[in-house]
């Protein structure tokens, strides 16, 4: 819904000279994006994504910039970074800090297919394996530090019952976060936000992950969580489809097999990232941010999965 900076092709000349993209030759708004300002741009050498960041600083963008930069670099199906001449990724526009980005094929799959969760699958591991020699650390800043530290501000506006399941899970939360199997886990960089939203398909073809800005170093597994618990479920219950699931995982497994460690953490790792993503939105509910421009995800929609991972065991990662 929402272009917070305008620009108009006028404003593009010569600040594009910068970059080795040719004429600016068009300029339109997305209108989708709920963070940054965000426009297709059509120049001489093709199409591309202009965002003009208007929450991240200069100083906090390079780890999502050069992540990018380092997997498309490796073949992961990303938006590539465009740098300027001299080699910077990100330049002020308008003062702010802004990108351009290669422009992903296709849309979202909003009603995904076995066949979908298999192409995601397999992405995420490849995707995972490119980052183990990204040289730059970020922890995810949606971790169980911020679950912490964001647990006490929506509590008053919980009923009892939601209540109860909040302090309950955050207290199992933090008992698996000092295990020893949570400790053998494989981390590295991962996205943490990859729903359906997140990907772009050409039909059946995966064209690309893309918003990376909620990407951190923390368990891989936590990052297949977070995809299946969007990607794998049933939208109005939270219960998990069984072939989509399967799909997802085989795939991933084929790619980068799963350790017992994991086999083992799986199903607190499925709560985990319900949890995370039940704070979020209930924090955004309870205590929206000034000039928030959208109506807030339903936080009742991962308290029902949540519930329904602690209740229903989920089928393992090993077929
Ligand atoms: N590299 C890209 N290629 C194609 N479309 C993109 C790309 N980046 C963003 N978009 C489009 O812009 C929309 C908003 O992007 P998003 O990253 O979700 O914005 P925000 O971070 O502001 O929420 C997406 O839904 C998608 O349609
Ligand atoms: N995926 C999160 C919210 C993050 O929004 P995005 O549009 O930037 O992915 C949720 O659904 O709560």
């Amino acid at each position: 819904m929402a272009v917070f900076t305008p620009v108009s092709l006028n404003d593009l000349t010569p600040w594009i000279d910068q970059f080795p993209l040719g004429q600016p030759l068009a300029l339109k708004g997305i209108a989708s994006g709920i963070e940054n300002s965000n426009f297709f741009l059509t120049t001489e050498r093709g199409e591309f994504v202009l965002t003009i960041f208007e929450n991240l600083s200069f100083e906090q963008l390079p780890f999502y910039l050069k992540l990018m930069h380092h997997l498309a670099d490796r073949g992961v199906l990303v938006p590539a970074p465009i740098a300027n001449d001299q080699g910077e990724l990100i330049v002020a526009l308008h003062g702010k800090p802004a990108s351009i980005v290669t422009k992903l094929d296709g849309k979202s799959q909003m009603d995904p297919q076995p066949v979908h969760c298999a192409a995601v699958g397999a992405m995420l591991a490849r995707m995972h394996l490119a980052a183990v020699d990204y040289p730059l650390a970020q922890p995810n800043l949606r971790g169980l530090d911020w679950w912490n530290e964001t647990t006490p501000h929506v509590l008053p506006f919980l009923d009892d019952s939601c209540a109860h399941l909040l302090r309950a899970e955050m207290h199992f939360q933090e008992a698996f976060a000092v295990c020893d199997t949570y400790r053998q886990l494989q981390r590295g960089p991962v996205h943490a936000d990859l729903f359906r939203n997140n990907v772009m398909f050409d039909g059946e073809r995966l064209t690309g992950f893309f918003d990376f800005y909620f990407a951190g170093c923390d368990t891989w597994l936590f990052d297949v969580a977070v995809t299946v618990n969007d990607w794998c479920i049933a939208l109005d219950t939270g219960v998990l489809d069984a072939a989509r699931v399967r799909a997802m995982l085989d795939a991933y497994h084929a790619v980068r097999p799963f350790t017992d460690a994991e086999q083992t953490a799986w199903q607190p790792m499925l709560r985990a990232a319900a949890l995370r993503f039940w704070l979020s939105r209930l924090y955004d509910f309870h205590q929206p941010r000034e000039a928030e421009m959208l109506t807030p995800h339903d936080p009742t929609h991962f308290e029902r999965i949540l519930r329904e991972r602690i209740a229903t065991p989920a089928p393992g990662l090993r077929g």
